[in-house]
């Protein structure tokens, strides 16, 4: 987990900039846009694509325990998010992880309990290049070895989560035909020279230059015999894989503008940033599957009119089976009248727990109680120690069972007030996705 020192501010704005790239598109699920992408890349891509991910630094700059690519976001660590962005394409083959020799274990049961398929672990150096030279020697020439050489091998910081299909595909054809490739951004500062009293030299005009980001791609061969022919110094303090290949090879970089998602999650505040985008990306839609009552189905659709900030289907209890909703989204909000029955909700988040759907990302269900009698007290606090119970059990399948009941009232004003704070305290909860409000039931 993280803690920080310092309020979030991620700003809708800065976190709206993001929308427009949809972002690990795991979190996005799978859908139509993703999967022509994939056929794209599938159709273009006639030759071997491998990766090699550097994650064998300590993160000082982080200042946490932890090694940053290992802090989780949502229960799961940051490499994951990175792995899975590469794995899901069709048209990438083996994805080198490159870790440090004490958290070899700690990677594989990474692996293992994301079942990560593509993935296979090396050691990494002292340095990014020392443990990026490792990770192309996980390759090997001979072709019936498991780890064959690819033709073009994405080169890609551990720590950068969110790397689009688009990007990647542009990066690797442009790696194919120019023997390497590499993603730019603008700069966001000037960059300065110092005197070695600590004044200033001089200062870059800002619009010549570019941040080198990641990903970059090389033909295999050309990247391998540059870290074959350079020098120490390079291994020691070199920070650049394109310079190695122009220097050693005389292969000039095709370089690509990348989206602002390319950042390398570096400090805190880049943590933080990358959590709140995952979760904003997750709470994009939402299933409101209405109990068969007439009153549920009319308190769905009002519903659904306040949470007009989400993409929202409603479907009639009877087709939440349906396989095709389960897809589209990680949000459920099932709504029964009866307080005891929250029976619905127990088969659907029966379900979760045998799917893939929860594996990733954690998935919500909001079991919304629509009280149209006052109830005893008694029976009240039976379904209050059952669902309690029940969520304590599903959280251990990564699903997060939240409750809240709302009052029917025949005064429209005050039926309207109560489904809009229906709304608000749904929304907070998917957005949150706090464990600690699991199994409690909220009043509307
Ligand atoms: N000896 C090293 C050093 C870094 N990296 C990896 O290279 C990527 C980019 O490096 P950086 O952001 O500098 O990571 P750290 O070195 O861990 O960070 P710091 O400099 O703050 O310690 C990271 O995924 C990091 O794990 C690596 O594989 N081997
Ligand atoms: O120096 P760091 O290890 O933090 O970063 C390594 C790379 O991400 C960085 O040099 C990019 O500019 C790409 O080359």
């Amino acid at each position: 987990g993280i803690t920080f020192d310092m309020p979030l501010s991620c700003s809708n704005r800065h976190i709206k900039q993001f929308h427009q790239v949809p972002l690990d598109p795991g979190c996005l699920l799978e859908c139509d846009a993703e999967r022509s992408a994939d056929r794209l890349g599938c159709a273009a891509v006639d030759f071997p694509v491998a990766v090699v991910l550097p994650a064998g630094g300590s993160g000082e700059r982080m200042g946490l325990a932890t090694p940053k690519q290992f802090c989780t976001i949502l229960n799961r660590p940051l490499i994951s998010f990175t792995i899975q962005a590469f794995e899901r394409l069709s048209w990438i083959g083996t994805v080198v992880v490159v870790v440090a020799k004490e958290n070899h274990d700690l990677m594989l049961n990474i692996v293992k309990k994301f079942n990560h398929t593509k993935v296979k672990v090396v050691h990494g150096g002292t340095t990014r290049h020392r443990s990026i030279f490792n990770g192309l020697r996980a390759f090997s020439s001979t072709t019936d070895s498991l780890t064959p050489k690819p033709k073009v091998v994405i080169i890609h910081d551990a720590v950068r989560p969110f790397v689009e299909e688009d990007l990647l595909l542009k990066i690797t054809l442009a790696a194919k035909e120019q023997g390497a490739s590499g993603a730019i951004r603008p700069l966001v500062s000037t960059v300065i020279a110092t005197t070695s009293e600590g004044y200033l030299d001089h200062s870059l005009e800002r619009a010549k230059y570019r941040a080198s980001e990641m990903p970059q791609g090389f033909l295999y061969d050309i990247i391998f015999q540059a870290y074959q022919r350079c020098s120490e110094f390079d291994f020691e303090f070199g920070t650049e894989c394109l310079h190695l290949a122009l220097q050693y090879c005389g292969t000039n970089a095709k370089l690509i503008d990348g989206p602002p998602t390319l950042w390398k999650v570096t400090y805190k505040r880049d943590l933080a940033a990358a959590e709140a985008i995952i979760k904003e990306t997750l709470s994009m839609s939402a299933c409101i599957i209405a109990g068969a009552e007439a009153e549920a189905v009319e308190l769905a659709k009002a519903l659904q009119k306040n949470l007009n900030m989400m993409e929202t289907d409603v479907i009639p209890c009877a087709k939440e089976s349906n396989t095709e909703y389960l897809s589209k989204t990680r949000n459920f909000i099932h709504i029964s009248r009866t307080a005891s029955n929250f029976l619905g909700t127990l088969d659907m988040v029966k379900r979760f727990e045998h799917t893939d759907h929860a594996r990733l990302y954690p998935v919500v269900v909001v079991w919304v109680q629509l009280n149209m009698t006052n109830k005893s007290v008694d029976s009240q606090k039976t379904d209050e120690l059952a669902f309690r119970t029940l969520a304590s059990e599903v959280i251990l399948g990564n699903v997060l069972l939240y409750g809240i009941q709302i009052d029917h009232t025949k005064v429209p004003e005050q039926w309207e007030r109560s489904v809009e704070r229906l709304a608000q305290i749904t929304v907070a909860l998917i957005r949150d996705r706090n464990a600690a409000l699991t199994g409690q039931l909220l009043h509307a």
